[in-house]
């Protein structure tokens, strides 16, 4: 595996006082596809935001041996870190082709992309390959199934050199056949890459995640195989339930009731 790890220690966000992230180390080795999870507000995007750059934050975070922390977002970037957001945000007007053909440009010169596209470059066909949607490519991205849409922005960060992705609830609004369907693309992209994702749901948790941190009060409560917080008593009692309680609300249902 040629993909990097991301070291963090003492990290820290507060906003007004409050402490969103509370001193949380993580250690995510290269190709791991590490699942962080945790009840609503347990601070795992904000921990996402603090090792892209988007909020301030204290402590260390390494990626590669280089700490990110004091960088601003678009150094971060270039330096090979990637995440989407909870919605896909892909350009619609244009055909799947032209959205990996802009993000595989990004920070490239009008020369360079000029050049670029005489041809379909390599890493764009090999994206396309991966994220199973080399039929797709001439079709708009707005008419893309909601699955397939996550797919190209994963595909965008893929033709960009990403070494680490950090995912917001990829599979939220997917199909049970899409979620698997996005799994299995996780675990390729895994093969190369490093990848952070964070989910609410927990069969697809429990499907495929190589390793797992269970993210409480902005601290880390538990970590381990699927296996080890699943039995971790702290873990039960907080988010997942007994073995009998059905799942965790998912934070889009628990944020509407
Ligand atoms: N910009 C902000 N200003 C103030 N408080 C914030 C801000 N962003 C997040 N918070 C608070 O920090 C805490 C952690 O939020 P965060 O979104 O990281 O949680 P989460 O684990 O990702 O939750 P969810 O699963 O609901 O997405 C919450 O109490 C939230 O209200």
């Amino acid at each position: 595996m040629s993909g990097e790890g991301l070291t963090v220690r003492d990290l820290r966000v507060t906003f007004d006082g409050f402490k969103a992230v509370d001193g949380v180390d993580l250690d995510i080795r290269p190709g791991d596809l590490r699942f962080l999870i945790g009840p609503n507000g347990a601070g795992k995007t904000t921990l996402v935001d603090a090792v892209t750059g988007l909020v301030k934050s204290a402590g260390s975070v390494r990626f590669g041996g280089e700490e990110l922390l004091g960088k601003p977002v678009h150094r971060i970037a270039r330096m090979g870190i990637g995440r989407t957001f909870q919605t896909a945000t892909v350009f619609e007007e244009l055909t799947v082709l032209q959205n990996l053909d802009i993000a595989a440009g990004a920070g490239r010169g009008p020369l360079t992309m000029l050049r670029r596209r005489k041809g379909v470059p390599e890493q764009v066909t090999k994206a396309l390959e991966t994220t199973g949607l080399t039929d797709l490519r001439d079709r708009p991205a707005g008419v893309l199934a909601h699955g397939q849409k996550q797919w190209l922005e994963i595909g965008m960060l893929l033709v960009q050199n990403v070494r680490l992705l950090l995912l917001d609830e990829p599979v939220a609004g997917m199909s049970h056949d899409e979620r698997e369907a996005t799994g299995e693309l996780l675990r390729r992209v895994s093969e190369d890459h490093t990848v952070v994702v964070i989910e609410h749901d927990m069969d697809f948790m429990r499907s495929f995640a190589r390793s797992v941190t269970v993210l409480h009060a902005g601290k880390v409560l538990s970590e381990g195989s699927v296996a080890d917080v699943q039995a971790d008593a702290r873990v039960q009692e907080v988010y997942l339930g007994r073995a009998s309680d059905p799942d965790p609300v998912p934070s889009t249902q628990a944020q509407e009731a």
